[in-house]
């Protein structure tokens, strides 16, 4: 593939996407977005009441984000977007968007020439125990640890012909910042 233009750094809650995201872009001189921001109220208020997401509360979501992406590729933008992408069908609409109704990508670009969004997966996977320990210890954040769980039984691990890595999130900061800097050379 060639050189990406989005790095996607997925994982389940407490994984360190925010994180390592925040990062990877400042090193590469690349947009940040942190999928967390583009939630609406009631995805947040769900989750805040120990409520697991389903499909319908992401798939607009994940529209959002895909036109946010498509548009800023087009102008030649090079972006990091953290975002838990649990399963392929939410990390196929991040790059291809989703067009079969009920649940549209914004149309607004409708009749434009459909942008595939040139993405690497940076998985970032690791233990339940030490990812619950971290979410324990972070301090004013709308996800309550309680639904790791339901983040672990949704994930769906990126397999080949995806085009991912995965780091290990025992490694520290800089292990895994040099990790994906490797890559991409
Ligand atoms: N590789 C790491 N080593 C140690 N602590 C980490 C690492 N990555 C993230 N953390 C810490 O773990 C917590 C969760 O990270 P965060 O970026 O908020 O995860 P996410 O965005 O996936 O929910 C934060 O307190 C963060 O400082
Ligand atoms: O798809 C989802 O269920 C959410 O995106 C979820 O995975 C995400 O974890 C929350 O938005 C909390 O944010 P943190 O990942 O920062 O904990």
């Amino acid at each position: 593939m060639a050189a990406p233009d989005v790095l996607l750094v997925m994982g389940v809650s407490g994984s360190g996407k925010s994180t390592v995201g925040a990062l990877l872009a400042s090193e590469l001189g690349w947009k940040f977005y942190d999928a967390d921001d583009y939630h609406p109220e009631e995805n947040r208020m769900k989750m805040q009441k120990g409520i697991p997401l389903n499909d319908e509360d992401r798939i607009p979501w994940l529209c959002k984000l895909h036109d946010i992406l498509r548009r800023d590729v087009a102008s030649g933008q090079h972006v990091v977007l953290a975002c838990s992408a649990l399963k392929k069908v939410y990390r196929d609409i991040l790059i291809q968007g989703k067009d079969d109704a009920p649940l549209e990508c914004d149309q607004s670009g409708k009749g434009e020439k459909p942008v595939e969004v040139k993405l690497l997966v940076v998985h970032l996977t690791g233990s339940f125990d030490i990812i619950s320990g971290r979410l324990l210890r972070r301090k004013d954040h709308f996800m309550p640890p309680e639904l790791l769980q339901s983040q672990f039984d949704t994930l769906e691990t990126p397999s080949a012909p995806e085009n991912f890595i995965q780091i290990n999130v025992d490694k520290s900061l800089s292990e895994i910042i040099a990790t994906v800097m490797e890559t991409l050379k």
